[in-house]
């Protein structure tokens, strides 16, 4: 089966990307439509040559902190009918994990990631570009929260690297690339409404 329909979404940190994502594909599994969910995090360079410090002070909210070369490969990989190798990745060790997990090609894809539309390479790919549009002291509030209980970080590490590097990065990539989305998404992953349009859209385009 070949895949027809790529659906990126993008937005901050927090914004709701994860959560939108998971609703969206609730709405095809009551369906019995198939989708496939790919994760820009899951792309992020692998790091175990570095030492815990090292990786402890990386910016990983810069476009080149992602291998985008292999995501472009498996999107293309997926258009073209083949299965995929998708990557693991570990947030407390800030590394990819030894384990892949074979993906089969889908009618939809839906991508999610922080710099899905800052990232010319790829652009071309995709059919639907959608910007997850959340306050930012809302993310940040939801990325303490989740970074503590989800990522092994303290309020001290999140607080530094939020006014390090996710802060700067997000006004010099994320916002930027909020004008080339189709569709923009305010009230994050529970806009009914915004869900009730996506699948409309997907599903004429699956007709
Ligand atoms: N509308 C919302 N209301 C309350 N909590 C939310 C909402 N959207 C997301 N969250 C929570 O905020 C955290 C970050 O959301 P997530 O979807 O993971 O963001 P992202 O993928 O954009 O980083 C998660 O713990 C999620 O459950
Ligand atoms: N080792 C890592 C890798 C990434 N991050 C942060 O994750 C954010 C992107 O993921 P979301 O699910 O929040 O969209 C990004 O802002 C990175 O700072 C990290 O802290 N450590």
């Amino acid at each position: 089966m070949s895949s027809n329909l790529v659906i990126a979404i993008a937005g901050a940190s927090g914004s709701g990307k994860s959560l939108f994502t998971e609703n969206l594909l609730k709405e095809f599994a009551q369906e019995g439509k198939s989708v496939q969910i790919l994760r820009e995090d899951h792309y992020y360079r692998a790091q175990d040559h570095l030492p815990m410090e090292e990786r402890e002070k990386n910016n990983y909210d810069h476009p080149r902190a992602f291998e985008h070369e292999l995501l472009v490969k498996h999107l293309q990989g997926l258009k073209a009918g083949k299965s995929i190798e998708y990557p693991s990745y570990c947030y407390k060790t800030h590394t990819r994990l030894k384990e892949t997990e074979t993906l089969m090609p889908a009618p939809v894809i839906i991508v999610e990631g922080i710099m899905l539309l800052a990232s010319p390479e790829l652009q071309p790919l995709y059919d639907v570009k959608i910007f997850v549009d959340t306050p930012l002291d809302i993310c940040l509030l939801r990325r303490i929260k989740r970074d503590i209980a989800e990522r092994g970080r303290t309020l001290d590490s999140v607080a530094k690297q939020y006014e390090a590097t996710v802060k700067p990065m997000y006004h010099q990539f994320i916002a930027p690339s909020r004008f080339t989305a189709d569709v923009i998404i305010t009230q994050g992953g529970e806009n009914r409404i915004a869900l009730d349009v996506l699948k409309s859209h997907i599903q004429q385009a699956l007709l």
